[in-house]
């Protein structure tokens, strides 16, 4: 773009602003600016910032007639019975060994509340490997492929898709450079990158972060749909022949990558889009909730449901609103082309008011001690709406999920403290259903509660020889495999 057109797009956009402090630009600052802009039609852009404004006065929403989700729908890891799970297990191992399935990674949020310099797939929450997120999934991808491989007697593939964004595409790829892919193929390790988007003032003008860059955002989980078209990663699943697809966030300890489970489930009962979740521990616990607004299926966001619909409770004394999301989503191909290609214009954007550092009019920096900006993200869970037949897996939430979300801090919930603990108490409790004998140690009281209290044997069980507990002949060699500390 050369200057004259740039500014007359911005006018045509009602954000000439954004080049106040051109001529003071270095030719570097200019064109890297002129870079951050230049995606965007003067009408989208326009749009976009005239929409973050309005956001500010929303007209009051109709009251929204929730309901949780029909049993009809669900399937239950905790409830369900025992040759039931067997065989959706099966059935899942029988997709994965068909090369059927990919997992696809959301990891392009900036992490803000645990606040570290660097993508939080890369944190390490003390185990005694010193074992990252990443490497712990990497590690059950490549256990879940040999499983099925050992079933079915032939080699598979699970290609681990990972959407990355500004903040997090560099570092994430070096780290899994430096770390030789965690001894993955490195062609199954395919990421790309979300969009970002300007963030927007109560004026409705963007912000200028710099003079000479834009406040930027990445657009949300949401951004999924739309960065698999712009970087073509639907047309790389069909060349792999992959139907199914697990999509997970980065930050839960104990997710189960391409859980056959879950896959066989979801095949079976023939649906096209699906999500995981679990039993919410309190009213105020900070997980979206999977139910039905006007008769569609969705999942209103923590931050979005009023507490007194938080806190309704059944005759039984259970939360209403039960089903907490931990955004872990079946998808099939078919059903992401049809958002690719149809939808995904029809996702509304959320909007959060954030504090954004700015330049003010004489070019310093501020940092604003209240929000000052509007931030716009889609949500990955917003597709649900399409879906033709949706349905819903109840999984416990001690053996699947423990989300790392805050930096450690004395009672801190979902933390790095929190977090290993989880997995320390899993690999625990293996080691004992496996017939582990720790003599000289205190077995755990039922009444323990894992999350305040460290377990008594400090047993963490490599992915590579368990992927959910099972046991192969010959692996569990303790050392090798198996770190314990007492
Ligand atoms: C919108 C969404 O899914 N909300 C869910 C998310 O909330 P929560 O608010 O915790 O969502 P996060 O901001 O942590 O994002 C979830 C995942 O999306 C990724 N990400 C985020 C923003 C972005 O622009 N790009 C991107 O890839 C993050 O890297 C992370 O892997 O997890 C909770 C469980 O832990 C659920 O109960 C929430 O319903």
């Amino acid at each position: 773009l050369n200057t004259v057109t740039l500014k007359q797009r911005l006018e045509a956009a009602g954000q000439a602003h954004v080049l106040r402090f051109w001529p003071e630009l270095a030719a570097g600052e200019r064109s890297s600016l002129a870079a951050e802009l230049r995606p965007w039609e003067p009408r989208e852009l326009r749009a976009h910032c005239e929409a973050a404004k309005r956001a500010l006065t929303p007209a009051r929403p109709p009251a929204r007639p929730m309901e949780p989700v029909p049993q009809q729908l669900m399937g239950s890891a905790v409830r369900g019975h025992p040759e039931v799970l067997s065989r959706w297990e099966q059935r899942g191992f029988q997709l994965i060994s068909e090369n059927k399935v990919a997992v696809i990674l959301l990891a392009g949020g900036q992490g803000t509340r645990l606040a570290v310099p660097y993508p939080k797939g890369m944190y390490n929450v003390g185990l005694p490997s010193g074992k990252t997120l990443y490497q712990i999934q990497a590690e059950r991808i490549r256990k879940v492929q040999e499983l099925a491989e050992v079933k079915h007697g032939n080699k598979c593939t699970v290609p681990w898709y990972i959407m990355t964004s500004e903040f997090t595409l560099e570092p994430t790829q070096r780290f899994f450079a430096e770390h030789d892919h965690f001894n993955l193929d490195k062609s199954d390790i395919i990421m790309f990158e979300q969009r970002m988007i300007p963030a927007v003032g109560f004026d409705g003008k963007i912000i200028l972060e710099q003079k000479g860059k834009v406040a930027m955002a990445p657009d949300g989980n949401g951004g999924l749909y739309r960065a698999l078209a712009d970087s073509m990663i639907l047309e790389d699943m069909d060349r792999r022949g992959i139907r199914y697809l697990h999509v997970y966030c980065v930050d839960n300890i104990l997710v189960k990558m391409a859980d056959p489970i879950f896959i066989g489930f979801c095949a079976e009962k023939g649906a096209d889009c699906g999500a995981k979740v679990v039993g919410k521990t309190d009213p105020s616990e900070p997980v979206g909730v999977v139910c039905r607004v006007d008769g569609i299926y969705q999942v209103v966001e923590y931050s979005e449901v009023s507490q007194e619909v938080a806190e309704m409770r059944d005759e039984d004394g259970c939360l209403t609103y039960n089903a907490g999301n931990i955004c872990n989503h079946f998808f099939t191909l078919d059903f992401l082309k049809s958002i690719a290609e149809e939808f995904e214009p029809k996702l509304v954007p959320h909007m959060a008011i954030k504090k954004i550092p700015f330049v003010d009019e004489q070019g310093n920096r501020v940092k604003p001690e209240k929000g000052n900006g509007i931030k716009m993200e889609k949500f990955v869970f917003d597709v649900f709406q399409f879906a033709k037949n949706f349905v819903v897996f109840e999984v416990s939430r001690e053996e699947e999920f423990s989300p790392l979300k805050n930096a450690a801090g004395a009672g801190v919930k979902d933390s790095p403290v929190t977090a290993r603990r989880a997995l320390l108490w899993q690999h625990q409790r293996w080691a004992l259903r496996a017939g582990g004998h720790f003599p000289n140690h205190q077995i755990p009281r039922s009444d323990w509660s894992e999350e305040s209290e460290e377990p008594p044997l400090v047993c963490e069980i490599s992915p590579l020889v368990s992927y959910a507990g099972e046991v192969q002949q010959g692996l569990w060699q303790w050392g090798k495999w198996v770190h314990l500390r007492c």
